[in-house]
């Protein structure tokens, strides 16, 4: 569905995004993350024909977006960070003025304005001023605008900025529900929401893409991935020094002591390793009796820590 190929953007001197390449297939759901500047604007701006970039190519649905910004436009819903809503119109009157610029022919343009009110929550508000709307409405008028044409590719940027715990659970929910037929490209900083969405994450960090995989790849390969922690009742000093001495082994950490004698330990191991067995293994032979032991999961929230930390 969009294929970019070495794409760079440059505002003066200053290379905003580096050579940027990634694939996005059909129907993939695709949280774009990184810290604040990391160029997910200007990244999405490119794609969607507002930016020109300096260098490199891109298409959509096989359009190429600078020789043939038309065909590529016609593919996609383009949601951007500040939505520029004109505030002295109706909803219905807003969006029946978006359609018409779409080229949307005059006989299908109540049809559509209708069927995107209804797919955006919108009919409370349809005959309101935009003004007099709360944000998490103005956020839907921009969604539905997006979605007007009925393309099969939404770039979404930051669609949750701004709005409270409610309004955003409304807008998730809403997302959710177009993922079903829709290719979205999502830019935020909340990472509970690529977790709770996508199906594949970029990672970009100072205009550079840092990792492009399914969340579960990338906790996979995290450092984290090979941590454990026990409890047990013995001898510490001689099970710590058995634990280092094991395969994979990095680190062994102890967590404290309670007062009934019970020691926590923190095995760091190598990541994609699972050392569990061997360590309960170990302890049976040692006579220590094993209150739990498990293996941690790593968070996307890890893996963006540690792709973009500065250090
Ligand atoms: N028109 C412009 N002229 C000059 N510099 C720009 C322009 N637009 C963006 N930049 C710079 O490019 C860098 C990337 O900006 P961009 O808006 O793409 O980041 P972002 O990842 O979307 O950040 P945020 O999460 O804060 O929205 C920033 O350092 C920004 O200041």
């Amino acid at each position: 569905m969009i294929h970019a190929d070495q794409l760079s953007k440059e505002f003066g001197r200053f290379q905003a995004v580096k050579n940027a390449s990634f694939t996005i297939e059909k129907g993939e759901i695709v949280g774009f993350l990184g810290p604040n500047g990391a160029g997910k604007t200007t990244t999405l701006r490119m794609l969607t024909g507002y930016l020109p970039p300096t260098s490199g190519t891109a298409s959509i649905a096989g359009f190429d977006i600078v020789k043939d910004p038309l065909n590529a436009r016609k593919h996609l819903g383009y949601l951007p960070e500040h939505v520029p809503l004109y505030d002295d119109q109706r909803v219905t009157e807003y969006l029946k003025f978006r359609a018409r610029l779409k080229g949307i022919s005059s006989k299908q343009i109540w049809p559509s304005v209708s069927k995107v009110v209804e797919q955006c929550g919108l009919d409370p508000v349809r005959r309101k001023m935009i003004r007099t709307l709360s944000k998490g409405y103005r956020q839907r008028v921009g969604l539905a605008d997006a979605l007007l044409g009925e393309p099969d590719l939404l770039i979404l940027d930051e669609p949750t900025n701004g709005l409270d715990p409610n309004q955003i659970r409304q807008i998730r929910e809403l997302i959710k529900g177009l993922a079903e037929n829709h290719t979205i490209i999502l830019s935020t900083h909340i990472l509970s929401e690529v977790e709770m969405i996508c199906n594949k994450v970029i990672i970009i960090d100072q205009g550079t893409i840092k990792a492009a995989d399914t969340p579960s790849n990338l906790t996979a390969n995290l450092r984290a991935a090979g941590k454990i922690t026990l409890e047990f009742r013995g001898d510490l000093s001689l099970v710590t020094e058995k634990l280092e001495a094991m395969e994979h082994v990095k680190k062994v950490i102890h967590e404290g002591t309670d007062a009934d004698g019970w020691h926590t330990l923190t095995v760091r191991a190598e990541a994609g390793t699972d050392t569990r067995e061997k360590a309960a293994r170990l302890l049976a032979e040692q006579g220590c009796p094993l209150r739990h032991i498990y293996r941690h999961t790593p968070t996307l929230e890890e893996v963006f820590v540690e792709m973009t930390r500065k250090d």
